[in-house]
């Protein structure tokens, strides 16, 4: 693949991919917005393609590119925190309801077993979304670095698979082909639904 020949996109996964338990991130730019809002509406169709319900898609945008690795992390580290304390004051809840228990019955039984069905659970995954394009600067060479390493040790660090959509381009069109919206004749290869698949594949990757 050389020149401007795009990506047509990946081999799907040999198994089913069944998103339906699934809780996912999508942390997306504002930067080249008429580039990543395409990308942003196809990864959430290809994760409710795979069952992913869509308020288990948890969107939030930033300024650009180089604020994604920490918007992301912070986010599932709060996501990952909120899951401690609510597990520990649920079984507070039911170390309370046991010991009323062996002396009478309490309400707060029921009320303990909804907060536990209640459970608001980790990320299972989160997809970084951004569009670089190369200016008149080395600008872009440290950002699309810093991002991808970035990136990178989210995943790394918290162990929530972390994709990286982000596209690093050298002009506009090439941009636009990667989201679908190519100005020539074929419009190209949206790469949303790539890094949505990718996210639930990873998901769900176990022994
Ligand atoms: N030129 C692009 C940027 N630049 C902005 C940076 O990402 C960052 O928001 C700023 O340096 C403040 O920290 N961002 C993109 O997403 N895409 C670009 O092409
Ligand atoms: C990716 C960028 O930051 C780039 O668009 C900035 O353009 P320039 O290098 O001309 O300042």
């Amino acid at each position: 693949m050389g020149g401007d020949d795009f990506h047509k996109g990946v081999k799907a996964a040999s198994r089913s991919l069944d998103g339906s338990n699934l809780k996912v991130l999508i942390v997306h730019t504002r930067w080249n917005s008429e580039i990543v809002d395409p990308l942003v509406f196809a990864a959430k169709r290809e994760l409710e393609k795979h069952g992913v319900q869509p308020q288990n898609i948890i969107v939030h945008d930033v300024p650009g590119a180089y604020e994604l690795p920490g918007a992301a992390m912070r986010l599932i580290r709060q996501s990952q925190q909120q899951s401690t304390n609510l597990v520990s004051s649920v079984v507070e809840d039911l170390m309370t309801t046991a010991g009323e228990l062996s002396g009478s019955v309490s309400g707060s039984t029921r009320d303990a077993n909804d907060k536990a069905q209640l459970k608001a659970g980790p990320f299972d995954a989160a997809i970084c979304i951004g569009v670089l394009i190369k200016g008149s600067t080395m600008h872009f060479e440290y950002i699309a670095d810093a991002v991808s390493h970035g990136i990178m040790r989210v995943g790394l660090d918290t162990g929530v698979p972390t994709i990286f959509g982000v596209l690093t381009c050298l002009n506009d069109d090439q941009a636009m082909e990667r989201a679908g919206i190519g100005r020539g004749e074929t419009k190209g290869h949206n790469h949303g639904t790539d890094w949505g698949a990718a996210a639930v594949e990873m998901a769900l990757l176990q022994l």
